[in-house]
């Protein structure tokens, strides 16, 4: 018989004795360089010895992605002060995001 453990990192990523605000997606928090964030605040690849070991493929491949979205289009959200739906499935992960695309190449 055996035990498993999932621990909820969405949750500790997201600790008001960490962060002001932390349920709002505020990217330039982290624009202040890595000192200044809290060792092990922020941890959505975990951490140990079961340490996410495709972080860096992850991150080198959102990167590109983000790159060669935000290059071609212009990103809106259709709308803006609608809270994200999002489901809990190991992390959270957004059901919907309605955004208007409109192609730089274009305008
Ligand atoms: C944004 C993308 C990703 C996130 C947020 C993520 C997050 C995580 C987290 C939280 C863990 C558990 C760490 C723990 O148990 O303490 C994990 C484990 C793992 N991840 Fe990822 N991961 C991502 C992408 C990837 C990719 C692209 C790969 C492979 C190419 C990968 C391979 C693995 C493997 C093999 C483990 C198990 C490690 C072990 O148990 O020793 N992950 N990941």
């Amino acid at each position: 018989m055996y035990c498993k453990q999932i621990l909820y990192l969405s949750a500790v990523n997201i600790l008001w004795a960490h962060w002001q605000e932390p349920e709002k997606f505020i990217p330039e928090r982290f624009l202040k360089g890595k000192d200044t964030i809290e060792k092990n605040s922020f941890i959505p690849f975990g951490g140990g010895i079961r340490f996410c070991p495709g972080k860096h493929v992850a991150v080198a491949a959102l990167k590109m992605l983000m790159v060669s979205l935000f290059e071609k289009y212009e990103v809106e959200l259709v709308e803006p002060n609608k809270p994200l739906k999002t489901v809990f499935k190991l992390g959270n992960t957004c059901q919907e995001m309605k955004v208007y695309l409109t192609s730089k190449s274009i305008s």
